[in-house]
């Protein structure tokens, strides 16, 4: 197997990036782009940044929806599909929103792509999918039982790639990604609103805001908060490179990435105090709405099929990471 970090691994191969304005569709796109693909991202800007698709890709301002006007006869040859709605509190107010932006866009996307005889997807699934698991590590074949219509559309998904890679040779990996988290280079996580932990809890480090919500507190866990596998973004990029070079038609493959270890909403907290060397005021909330206890991933598959070893594991590595972009991003002046 040749590396994924060669310089001329994709060849100037022409590959769409869906959502490449967003958080980790920027991340995987200055990855492309660093292993000689020709990138163009197609990203409606709904919750991306025109300034976040990295020098050297084409953009193109629109929506998968009408990605049939962007792949027909233009030469591409695969999708990377990161676009969608993913905001799992939104999706319990307004399910249309993420059934109609992410089922039925996908569905465009792929009818799009038969079309234009494009035949390899890169697919952005989640840990939401498997809901709160029966055991943990989590392990590809677990029941799938989503507690929020956001994890149901990308599990419906999933089901949709699948029969189109039985019936018409797609050849498709879903990377179920647990918690995404850190940065690379200038790419990071500007969501806004925002809702993840690990950005939030920068935003009280920064003074930002008062202070961050701790979201319950009695969980069958060894601190009572909820236990989350943080995954670095650089990590992420390099599997979806892999899953790339790696796909083969009619086969879907699904691979669950994270790092295999837990921590705590209150062990999280801590290491942005200690990383950032700040206070972080903390106040203790009620828990939220469909969170499980513990999401721990086994990442064993994409280790196995895809040959992927993620190398920034540390969670203070992570954290630090993004940091350093949080404060670029912000402003946020460094305290003697
Ligand atoms: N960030 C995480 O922790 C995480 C975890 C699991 C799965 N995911 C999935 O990974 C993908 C990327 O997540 P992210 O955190 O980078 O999100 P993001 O919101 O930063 O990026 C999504 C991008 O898609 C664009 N977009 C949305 N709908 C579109 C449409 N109809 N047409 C064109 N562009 C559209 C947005 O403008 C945005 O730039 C999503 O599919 C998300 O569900 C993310
Ligand atoms: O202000 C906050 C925000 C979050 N949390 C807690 O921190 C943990 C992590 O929460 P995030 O919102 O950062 O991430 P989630 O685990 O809820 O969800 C993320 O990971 C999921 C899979 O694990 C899905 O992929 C989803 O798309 C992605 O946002 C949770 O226990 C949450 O309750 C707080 O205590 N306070």
């Amino acid at each position: 197997m040749s590396s994924s970090t060669s310089s001329t691994a994709g060849s100037g191969e022409k590959v769409l990036v869906t959502g490449g304005a967003g958080y980790v569709g920027s991340v995987v796109a200055a990855h492309l782009l660093r292993d000689g693909y020709a990138v163009t991202v197609l990203d409606d800007l709904s919750t991306g940044h025109r300034g976040a698709v990295p020098a050297g890709a084409e953009f193109v301002e629109g929506r998968i929806q009408d990605a049939a006007k962007v792949l027909d006869g233009a030469g591409f040859t695969a999708v990377l599909h990161f676009a969608a709605s993913s905001q799992v509190g939104e999706s319990v107010a307004n399910p249309e929103k993420y059934w109609t932006n992410n089922v039925a866009g996908t569905l465009a996307l792929l009818t799009a792509m038969r079309a234009a005889g494009v035949g390899r997807l890169v697919f952005s699934s989640t840990a939401a999918v498997y809901g709160e698991p029966a055991t943990v590590p989590i392990t590809e074949d677990l029941p799938q039982a989503p507690t929020n219509p956001y994890g149901a559309t990308k599990l419906a998904i999933d089901h949709t790639i699948g029969s189109y890679c039985a019936a018409y040779g797609l050849a498709a990996t879903s990377l179920r990604y647990f918690n995404v988290a850190g940065a690379f280079g200038e790419f990071g996580e500007r969501h806004d609103p925002e809702s993840h932990l690990i950005p939030l809890v920068l935003r009280a480090a920064a003074g930002l805001r008062e202070n961050v919500a701790v979201f319950g507190t009695d969980y069958p866990t060894p601190d009572g908060t909820c236990i989350r596998d943080y995954i670095h973004v650089a990590d992420l990029a390099e599997a979806h490179l892999l899953a790339l070079r790696h796909s083969t038609a009619g086969e879907h493959l699904i691979c669950n990435l994270g790092n295999g270890e837990g921590f705590s909403v209150r062990q999280v907290i801590d290491t942005v105090r200690r990383v950032t060397g700040r206070e972080v005021p903390v106040v203790e909330a009620d828990r939220r709405a469909g969170d499980p206890a513990v999401l721990v991933a086994s990442s064993e598959r994409a280790r196995k099929r895809l040959g992927w070893q993620p190398t920034r594991t540390d969670l203070d590595g992570i954290v630090a990471d993004a940091w350093r972009f949080f404060v670029q991003a912000h402003g946020v002046e460094e305290q003697s």
